[in-house]
């Protein structure tokens, strides 16, 4: 008979059969089911059992169904009650075979999937593969044998940047580093087999990774001091990449089963923690956003977007500069408009430098022949859809939207970017205004992940599919948004940011805020990114919503606006032409304009001072837990309201809308997962105190929506679209 070959089965479903998560799916997972895993697991053990005891079987090949290899264990079915045959064992057995055990790896190989792989004596791998261990995304650590095979295997720096990074890698790669033994371009199960039989007989000692010596890098203690530093740095309060050092450590250090005693501990901490079921809730929460539905019932399912070959983006500033790049990255030919001769001059070379140094660092031409520039508008005609991205300004936008509508071929949608304006508006400006959605792109647009598509209410399910395919086509995390001021990102900063400022009115300074958001693990506290996004922006928003007009200077009414609590501290900063790191100070200063390194400012501090003073304001100490709880609750009560408006369809929309485009610490999962965690209750309790300390601020009055989830006994977060959908029944 020769070699045997025994299939792992892929627990990823067909996408016909695929749910929104969280409703029928989530239900389904939690039911009592036979566990997909487990199944995959017990035929392992029992086709390689069989296999070994048939002495006309001389060697065994295991490979994936459908050209995966194995994605890794279904993390739905982790739990406290997990069943079917452990993983540890099998992999120790398929290792400590007699016969030699082949993996013939396509498509992917990760977490539990590559463990498998790397319990066999050999990896062939197709030329298309991926392979890695990204279980410290989801909050955990290779825990099958992998934290202490893979630096045995491939040695210790480069074991830690794939276990701490859980970075996928190419096959090209995984050879290079010895992941694998041989790459193919033909198939890799035939390969496989090929090899598995030309070894067959052949001693099998030198090919069981557990009984190598882990590699001893020269300054051991100092490479993993200096790792552990850094990854402290970059996790920013996440538990699992700390625990992945430690566990490569255990692999360095300790005999192997020892470590693997030790990667067990570890990973027991992990496995439970509120960080992992952040993790991989986020994780479904990705994928479930694409499965947008719109009010009407229309959505992801039952709408067909058009096709888009050819793009214009109108408007080469900042923004429309980064929107051509990610559209001449994603293959699509753009033309690029600039009515500004000095400003088209200015893009082009800007854009050029962006894709040539993305190309070198992929080692691809930079795409330059898809773009060509123009200033006239006329140039357009061809398109399938255009995203204007000129000056935020409502008459600006409403004029570019008459033109278009003139120039552009039948069917071409036509996408705004803008950050808060009523995308309604300009699409009565059309005469297809079906054909009209926003594209809320985020800064820098070729690098930033989130792009919400708002719909307005009379956009077109399939306007809609096809910004959201577009998105997807350029590896965005695309969150579909109903159309209110600031739709779901910004809308939820004015509450937060209003926080903060009445904290630095009340004693704080930037730095006390800017720490307490830090230490919650956001990549930049307000103030500091603030200063990098450039503080005029908010204020031309404050002042054409008639908020940041010049008051008298001192005593109460200086900070009321249309009756209710203001602060106008923000808009003293700019009348000073502080406008962040452009302008060299902001909340804090710089050395020079442009420069990125935030120092304290003590004019900031005595400006404050006085601001105190001549508003008859005492300070007072303000704690870290306060800086949080006004801020962020403040915002989390938004973002139940959003729910309530029906402007995002459920709390995973706006989770990765915060974690993809606000620097929310993944490991929290996003503001309404964190909500959930700290308790409904809890949070409600609190807004009540401070609204009732402050009740001249509307932000903080609870909503309605979160006192009837509280009433309700706090479902967990995927059970709130069953009380939102109460909510918004005609019945
Ligand atoms: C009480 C204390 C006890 C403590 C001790 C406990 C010890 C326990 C030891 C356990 C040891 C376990 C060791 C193994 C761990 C793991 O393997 S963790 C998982 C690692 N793998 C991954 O992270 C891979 C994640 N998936 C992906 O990267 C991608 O999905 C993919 C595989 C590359 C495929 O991509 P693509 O083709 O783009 O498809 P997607 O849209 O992403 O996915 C398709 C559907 O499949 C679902 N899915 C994907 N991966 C998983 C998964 N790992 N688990 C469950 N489901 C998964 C995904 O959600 C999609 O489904 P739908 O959303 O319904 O469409």
């Amino acid at each position: 008979m020769g070699a045997v070959m025994v299939r792992v089965e892929s627990h990823q479903r067909p996408v016909e059969t695929r749910k929104r998560y969280n409703e029928e799916d989530r239900e389904s997972h939690e039911r009592p089911q036979e566990e997909r895993s487990a199944a995959v697991r017990q035929g392992i053990v029992d086709k390689v059992e069989t296999a070994l005891s048939d002495p006309k079987v001389k060697s065994v090949v295991i490979c994936g169904q459908n050209g995966i290899f194995c994605g890794g264990a279904d993390i739905k079915e982790f739990g406290p009650k997990m069943s079917g045959p452990p993983l540890i064992p099998m992999i120790h057995a398929i290792e400590a075979a007699n016969k030699p055990v082949v993996a013939a790896i396509e498509g992917s190989a990760l977490g539990g999937g590559l463990e498998l792989a790397l319990g066999c004596h050999y990896r062939i791998a197709h030329s298309k593969a991926r392979l890695g261990l990204p279980e410290v995304t989801l909050g955990l650590l290779p825990a099958a044998g992998g934290s202490q095979r893979l630096p045995r295997l491939i040695g210790v720096p480069a074991a830690l940047d794939l276990i701490t990074t859980g970075r996928h890698v190419t096959a090209a790669e995984a050879l290079q580093l010895g992941i694998v033994d041989q790459v193919t371009d033909n198939n890799t199960v035939d390969a496989a087999v090929k090899f598995a039989l030309s070894v067959a007989g052949q001693s099998l000692d030198a090919r069981r990774i557990s009984t190598y010596p882990c590699p001893q890098p020269s300054h051991l203690d100092a490479l993993f001091e200096e790792v552990m530093q850094k990854v402290r740095q970059s996790a920013r309060g996440a538990m699992a990449p700390v625990a992945c050092v430690q566990a490569v450590r255990a692999a360095a250090t300790l005999p192997y089963t020892q470590g693997l005693e030790r990667e067990k501990e570890l990973m027991a901490t992990l496995f439970t923690s509120g960080q992992a079921r952040a993790l991989q809730y986020i994780f479904f929460a990705q994928r479930a956003v694409g499965r947008w539905r719109m009010p009407s019932g229309a959505g992801w399912d039952t709408s067909k977007h058009r096709p888009v070959n050819k793009a214009a983006v109108i408007g080469l500033g900042t923004m429309g500069q980064g929107i051509t790049v990610a559209l001449a990255q994603t293959g699509l030919s753009v033309v690029a408009i600039e009515t500004q001769e000095k400003q088209l001059m200015k893009a082009k070379q800007a854009v050029s430098s962006t894709l040539e140094r993305g190309a070198k660092r992929r080692g691809v031409a930079p795409p330059l022949d898809r773009i060509s520039y123009s200033q006239n508008i006329q140039a357009v005609a061809d398109v399938d859809l255009v995203i204007e991205a000129v000056f935020e300004d409502m008459g600006l936008k409403m004029e570019v939207f008459q033109q278009l509508s003139a120039v552009c071929k039948p069917g071409t949608v036509l996408c705004t970017n803008t950050s808060a304006l009523d995308m309604d508006q300009l699409a009565s400006e059309t005469p297809n205004p079906e054909l009209v959605v926003g594209m809320h792109f985020f800064s820098p647009a070729h690098v930033m992940k989130l792009l919400e598509v708002v719909y307005g209410p009379r956009s077109s399910p399939q306007a809609v599919a096809t910004a959201m395919q577009l998105g997807k086509k350029m590896g965005k995390a695309s969150v579909v948004v109903g159309n209110c001021r600031g739709f779901v990102g910004n809308r939820m900063l004015m509450p937060y940011s209003e926080q903060a400022f009445f904290l630095l009115e009340e004693g704080a300074t930037p730095e006390l805020v800017d720490r307490a958001l830090e230490e919650f693990g956001f990549s930049m506290g307000l103030f500091r990114m603030s200063d990098l996004a450039g503080l005029d922006v908010g204020w031309r928003v404050r002042k054409s919503a008639g908020l940041a007009e010049p008051r008298e200077a001192s005593g109460q009414s200086a900070r009321i606006r249309k009756g209710y609590r203001y602060s106008p501290i923000a808009d003293l900063i700019c009348e000073q032409g502080r406008f962040g790191q452009k302008t060299g100070s902001g909340w804090y200063q710089y050395d020079k304009p442009g420069s990125r390194v935030a120092r304290s400012d003590p004019w900031l501090h005595s400006f404050l001072e006085q601001y105190r003073a001549r508003h008859g304001l005492v300070a007072r100490s303000i704690d870290h837990q306060e800086v949080l709880e006004r801020c962020l609750y403040a915002m989390i009560n938004e973002g139940f309201r959003i729910l309530e408006d029906g402007i995002a369809a459920g709390p995973e929309d706006i989770d990765v809308i915060y974690v993809f485009g606000y620097g929310w610490p993944r490991h929290r999962g996003g503001p309404m997962f964190y909500a959930s965690m700290v308790g409904l209750a809890k949070v409600l309790e609190r807004l009540e105190h401070y609204h009732q300390a402050h009740p001249d601020v509307p932000y903080l009055q609870p909503c309605s929506l979160l006192k009837r989830l509280v009433a309700s006994g706090s479902p967990p977060v995927h059970r709130w679209r069953e009380v939102i959908k109460k909510l918004h029944s005609q019945l």
